[in-house]
């Protein structure tokens, strides 16, 4: 897959925004959207196991004018959902953003600690699309009024719990980050908060002058698309009977879907290979706080810290 850039395509300021939401599962995706949107149209509920199961999409032009469309996704990159059935969400989520993905909304619960789950989440999002994919992010921490209940800021929240990875996202998307309370019944404040993250979904688009995310994979389904599409129309112009069109255009069909099959393969393929890495890096640090638990238990010496060990 190409890594972003290169194959960009400008996209016009009439075209409406694609923003991605994703996140584990019960972080405040579907609210999110809906404040974005304005009213509920995404489900969300405080559920154990996801409520969204299919990538969705709702779009809207925002009262200070913003053309968006709202894609949310189930916990896409929680491995514990099958790495076939993720793929195939992600191209069909890539199928419902016309025009490229123009931010991506990393959405992060400030009532919860950060888990695995959620470095899971970038490291796959990562793999699959790309380092490039951080130009696009913003971080979205959810549950703002549970920070102002406990008078906190979100500073002091990531003071105590950040680990080093959103740090490192932190980082690389350019300290994009932006608290939301998605309970609140003032207008003024639902208002000023879909404010202040477009306009850091506005800082990207100028930072990328106006270009979307897309690639490879991408591509090939906008190609699949624009192919049956041509098809279909060809058909029509003919002089076929009802029923023979009908059969071709079925045959067209299932020649897409097969060509889409196989992208959602490759989708897989590097999934699985992802989720082995993760596993892999999570069983030898295991296995190095185990020996270091041993050691210390049983008073072996430890070698000398130098800055050569530390790294
Ligand atoms: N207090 C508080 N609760 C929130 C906030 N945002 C979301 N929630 C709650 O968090 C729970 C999960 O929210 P969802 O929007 O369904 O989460 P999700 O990430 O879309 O979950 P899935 O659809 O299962 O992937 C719901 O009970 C929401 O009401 C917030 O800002 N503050």
């Amino acid at each position: 897959m190409n890594k972003g850039g290169a194959q960009q395509k400008g996209h016009s300021s009439k075209q409406a925004e694609n923003i991605v939401l994703v996140g584990r599962t019960g972080n405040g995706k579907s609210a999110t959207g809906n404040s974005l949107i304005g009213k509920k149209v995404f489900a969300s509920k405080a559920h154990a196991s996801g409520v969204t199961m299919k990538c969705q999409t709702h779009g809207v032009v925002t009262k200070d004018g913003h053309k968006i469309n709202v894609i949310d996704t189930p916990g896409l990159f929680d491995l514990s959902v099958s790495a076939e059935y993720i793929s195939k969400e992600i191209v069909r989520c890539l199928t419902l953003a016309e025009g490229g993905i123009h931010a991506v909304l990393l959405v992060l619960s400030a009532r919860t600690r950060i888990t695995q789950e959620e470095e899971n989440t970038l490291r796959t999002l990562q793999a699959l699309f790309g380092s490039q994919i951080l130009d696009y992010v913003v971080v979205v921490f959810t549950g703002g009024d549970v920070l102002e209940e406990c008078k906190e800021t979100l500073e002091d929240y990531l003071g105590r719990d950040c680990p080093t990875f959103i740090k490192e996202v932190m980082r690389m998307s350019s300290n994009r980050k932006v608290v939301i309370d998605n309970k609140t019944h003032d207008e003024g404040k639902k208002a000023e908060q879909v404010h202040k993250l477009l306009s850091l979904v506005d800082d990207i688009r100028r930072s990328k002058c106006g270009e979307a995310y897309t690639d490879d994979t991408y591509h090939m389904i906008k190609e699949e698309s624009e192919k049956l599409r041509k098809h279909h129309e060809e058909l029509e112009s003919k002089n076929y009977s009802e029923e023979c069109a009908a059969e071709m255009k079925n045959q067209s069909l299932i020649l897409y879907k097969e060509n889409l099959k196989q992208m959602s393969e490759q989708l897989e393929k590097k999934l699985k290979d992802a989720a082995e890495a993760q596993e892999k890096a999570l069983s030898k640090m295991t296995q190095e706080n185990n020996e270091l638990n041993l050691a210390l238990k049983i008073h072996i010496p430890l070698p000398p810290i130098t800055p050569c060990n530390i790294l």
